[in-house]
């Protein structure tokens, strides 16, 4: 006679289950049992499209599965005793931006929509660069978006007259603060929406920002930057490369922005250098216009012969924001070089090379400097040691196929 197996404890649970669901009386219990079987019995992925499959369900049934929980974002951080309105609700402009990058193209069972035409302002709010469209929900209306198998639902909601009142002129956005949000979801959901979701919302809205900024190319004289509009059209994809070559610059720069925890870590600041060499008109210049575009980074075009002392340059570059790509070109001759007037540079490599090591890395973030040349080989063995310059890239001529030379970038750190 064969002997019987002990049944796992996942099969036993299963029976168990099983046996209770068959007795279970009612709907509310059966959906009770549901639950508790599935948080035992799938693992994490099936569970989240299980307990997303659940939501649905429960909507179209019009039953609940738990207690629902609503978070009001409202566009104000808080109100101070006189009640006067106090600093903006970060929370409440990222999450306009990325419903409005969710409304578009505007679902099919949403047909009627807010719609606002806005200039599209320069960050510095200078320069009117062109006009943007934002599709918003209409108040009373509401939108639904699931995140990680959890169902959010997104309601925008008339103030009362009299709180309209006390909002005017709070804030820059005007009018849309006549309303207020609420983020609506399962309560067993709440460590969910507050630890991942609206981090998550508050970063998508970033990345948002951060496609439609208008760029600028700064250009130097003396202690001053002069901000022109940056409108190369030069992008990865019109640039002749390899294209395992341009893949690869992609990936660093990608990396690279993604990578803030990891500078942190480390104890480095959160910058990267690339040289770029080549023989000239290779597109070293349209290289880095392509990685402006692609990054969305201002560039500031560092012209050595017009910034007198490392005083001046000092300043300038401290005056220099994050998200920004400094770029020297012609490295090999433009420190220690002679001024169209005549005189000599006051500022040396070395000086150059502290300067960007210390006060520029300490003073911001997120920032990229490229150097380029034509010789390489005449470059400063300070230039070219190990961690100085993370990626080395060389710019070829293209053959008679019309595809470029390659050489593999070097990477130093
Ligand atoms: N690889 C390339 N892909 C697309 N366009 C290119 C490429 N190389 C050169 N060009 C075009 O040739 C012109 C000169 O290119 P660019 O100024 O970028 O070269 P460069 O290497 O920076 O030259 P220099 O060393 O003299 O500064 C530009 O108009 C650019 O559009």
């Amino acid at each position: 006679m064969g002997r019987r197996m002990d049944p796992s404890p996942a099969v036993a649970a299963a029976d168990a289950y099983r046996r209770a669901l068959r007795t279970a009386a009612s709907v509310a219990a059966y959906a009770v049992l549901a639950r508790s079987m599935a948080r035992e019995l799938l693992p994490d992925e099936l569970r989240a499209t299980a307990r997303w499959g659940a939501s649905k369900l429960s909507a179209r049934l019009g039953w609940r599965r738990g207690e629902l929980r609503t978070l009001v974002v409202r566009s104000h951080a808080g109100r101070s005793s006189a009640g006067i309105v106090s600093d903006d609700n970060l929370l409440y402009d990222a999450a306009r931006t990325y419903l409005a990058s969710r409304l578009d193209p505007p679902p099919p069972d949403m047909p009627r929509l807010g719609l606002t035409v806005s200039k599209a302002k320069d960050d510095d709010g200078g320069g009117v660069d062109g006009w943007k469209t934002r599709l918003f929900i209409e108040p009373g209306d509401f939108t639904t978006d699931v995140f990680d198998g959890v169902e959010f639902t997104w309601r925008s909601v008339p103030l009362p007259d009299g709180e309209k009142k006390k909002n005017a002129g709070a804030g820059s956005a005007g009018g849309d603060r006549d309303y207020f949000l609420e983020l609506s979801f399962d309560a067993e959901h709440t460590a969910t929406a507050l630890e991942r979701y609206v981090p998550f919302v508050m970063e998508s809205a970033k990345e948002t920002k951060r496609r439609e900024r208008g760029l600028k190319i700064c250009m130097n004289e003396g202690k001053m930057w002069y901000i022109i509009n940056h409108h190369h059209p030069a992008t990865f994809d019109t640039l002749a490369m390899d294209s395992d070559l341009k893949s690869s610059i992609i990936a660093d720069l990608d990396l690279f922005t993604r990578r803030k925890d990891h500078y942190r870590r480390i104890g480095k600041a959160w910058k990267r250098g690339y040289l770029l060499y080549g023989p000239p008109g290779t597109g070293k210049s349209t290289l880095v216009a392509a990685m402006a575009n692609h990054l969305r980074y201002n560039i500031h075009d560092l012209d050595l012969s017009h910034s007198g002392s490392n005083l001046t340059l000092q300043w300038l570059l401290l005056s220099i924001q994050n998200r920004s790509i400094l770029v020297i070109e012609d490295i090999d001759c433009c420190c220690d070089a002679v001024t169209r007037e005549g005189r000599h540079l006051q500022v040396t490599l070395s000086g150059l090379l502290n300067l960007i090591d210390g006060l520029w890395s300490a003073s911001g973030d997120e920032r990229i400097i490229v150097f380029t040349t034509n010789y390489k080989e005449r470059l400063d063995a300070a230039l070219l040691r190990p961690g100085r310059m993370d990626m080395h890239i060389y710019m070829g001529y293209c053959g008679w196929d019309g595809t470029p030379s390659r050489r593999s970038p070097t990477t130093t750190s």
